[in-house]
Formats: structure tokens, sequence, C-alpha cells
């Protein structure tokens, strides 16, 4: 798939943040959308502005990906509404910030069954489709956190590993078919990622959300199997992190994220973790 231009694409996590991005950036290359996310109005909205700016052919789905039946009821919903998906993006992800222990098990559980069982189940669900037809692909959002564990996003972190592992295999497995699968290693984007906790990202040091999707879009047309679509240097400093041994980028990965406050980081909800 090189270009986007009449393709049906399925983003999720297109209510804000980069899902919206890629939302946008899609539909400004000519594909037609389906939207998935929880809220129902953001995705409405987003639709609107697409459909308004581009012309573009626009379907919202509401889903709690992270339920257990949340990827089986839109593949139904799917199929009832006869939509075949061309290019499936695999955005939608959320991750606890601060000490492992400082956050409820069930904040850390809510990113895996997201980040990780969610994107699996659709991949399956989408990419077996794309695979019988002979023609697809699928980009899996993951980050340049794939690239070595990090101590306050313990559990985002390893989540992004296994996206990292698993795009590679399935680019291999299905290389021949007619589908193609890239994984995406943004780095530290203006998003609201972090909205409902302590933490912030520092906006000098991030990258726009449009400038990710397109980047994301131009790398998936080239026919990488990884992209970095942030910023120059990123992904120079995964390849240090291959380099080094693992003790060694864990180090400097908790020292970066306490001095970014992310040792003291928690949930609004939840009380501030006990100095370390
Ligand atoms: N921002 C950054 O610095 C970076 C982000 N990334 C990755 O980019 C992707 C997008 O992140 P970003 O845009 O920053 O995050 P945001 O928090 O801004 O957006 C997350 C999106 O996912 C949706 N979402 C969250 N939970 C669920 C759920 N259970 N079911 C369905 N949809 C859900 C949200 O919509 P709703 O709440 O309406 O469901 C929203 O549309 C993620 O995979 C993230 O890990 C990677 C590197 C850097
Ligand atoms: N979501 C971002 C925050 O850490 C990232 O993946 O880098």
């Amino acid at each position: 798939m090189t270009r986007y231009t009449g393709i049906t694409a399925l983003v999720t996590g297109a209510s804000k943040g980069l899902g919206t991005a890629y939302a946008r950036e899609l539909a400004r290359r000519g594909a037609r959308l389906v939207l998935v996310a929880r809220s129902g109005d953001a995705l409405r909205r987003v639709a609107d502005s697409v459909r308004e700016e581009y012309g573009a052919e626009v379907t919202t789905e509401v889903a709690d990906l992270a339920a257990s039946d949340g990827v089986s009821r839109l593949v139904a919903a799917l199929d009832r509404r006869n939509i075949a998906v061309d290019l499936l993006v695999n955005n939608a992800g959320a991750g606890a910030v601060g000490p492992f222990l400082g956050s409820p098990q069930d904040r850390h559980i809510d990113s895996v069954e997201l980040n990780i069982v969610a994107l699996t189940r659709l991949s399956h669900a989408l990419g077996g489709k794309m695979v019988a037809r002979g023609s697809g692909g699928i980009i899996n959002v993951a980050s340049t956190a794939a690239f070595q564990a990090m101590p306050y996003q313990a559990t985002y972190a390893a989540t992004k590993a296994y996206v990292l592992s698993f795009t590679e295999a399935l680019a291999e497995e299905f290389r021949g078919s007619g589908v193609r699968v890239m994984a995406a290693h943004p780095g530290a984007t203006a998003t609201s990622f972090f909205e409902g906790t302590t933490a912030a990202l520092k906006p000098a040091f991030t990258d726009r959300p449009e400038t990710v999707a397109a980047r994301t879009l131009d790398a998936f047309a080239r026919g990488a199997v990884n992209a970095y679509p942030g910023r120059t240097g990123l992904r120079a400093i995964t390849w240090a992190t291959r380099i080094l041994p693992r003790t060694t980028t864990t180090r400097v990965s908790g020292r970066l994220n306490r001095a970014l406050g992310l040792d003291q980081a928690h949930d609004i909800s939840t009380p501030a973790p006990e100095p370390s």
C-alpha cells in the first residue's frame, strides 16, 4: 500500500491526540475512515471536521477496546455494516505513570488490555481478513519507550516492547501475502497522554501530532517495518539502547524519568507516592 486514496482506514483512539492527527492526515490523503474510541461526542466532532475539510467518508464506532468484548463487538459492527478495512491503525494506547506500586493494579492491567490485548485481537481479526483478500496494512503505534525498560513507566514501556516484537514478527510472517505491517515509534508528542495525572511533557521536547502522523504514513508508504516519525535523533537513541548493556539503559532511563519528576507522578485521583 503506497497510496491512501480510496482505501478504508480504521483508526483506534481517534477522538483526540495522535489518533485525530492520523485521521486528519489519512483524510487529507484521500482515505475513507472508520474512527473508534470511547467518547462518541468527541469522535463525532472529529468526523464532522474531516468531512467538512476534506469531504471524507467517515464512520464512527464507539468502543471500549480495553473491555473483554470490546474488539469482538467492534468487528461485529463492521461486519453488519459490510465495512472491509484496508488499513488498521492500532493507535489507542494508555499507560500509568509513577512508581509501579503507586497505581492501582487495574490501572496497569487496563494498559495491558488496551496496548497489547486489543491490538493483538484487532490484528488477528482484521489482519486475517486482509490476508484472505491478499491486500492490506497494519500500523501499530508503539513508542521509543519500546526500546528500553522505563522505571516509573514500567508497564507502559513493557507493552510497547511487546508491540515492537509482535509487529516485527508479523511483518515477516505476512511477507509476500500482500499485507504489510509496521510499528511506529514516536517520541514525546504534544497530546493529552498524561491528562489526569500530575505528569506533563516538556513542550520544548515534544513533536506535533500532525508531523508524527504525516511521517508515519510516509514511512508506511515506503515499506518500512519500523518508523521513527518524531524529531531527528530519536532513531539514534533507539540504536544506543540496543548497543549498551540493559542494566545501563534502564539505569539511565530511570535517572531521566526521575529528572522529569515521574518518580513522584501519580493519577490525580490517587494520593502522592511516599518519597523514595
Ligand atoms: N503522546 C506521546 O508522547 C506518545 C504517544 N505514543 C502512543 O501514541 C498513541 C496515542 O497516544 P496519544 O494520542 O498521546 O494519547 P491520548 O491520551 O491523547 O489519546 C488516546 C486515545 O485513545 C483512546 N482510548 C483510550 N482508552 C481507550 C479504550 N479503552 N478504548 C478505546 N479507545 C481508547 C482515547 O479516546 P477515548 O478516551 O475517547 O476512548 C484517545 O482517542 C498511544 O498508543 C501512545 O502510547 C507513543 C509515543 C509518544
Ligand atoms: N506516551 C509517551 C510518554 O511516555 C511515550 O510513549 O513516550
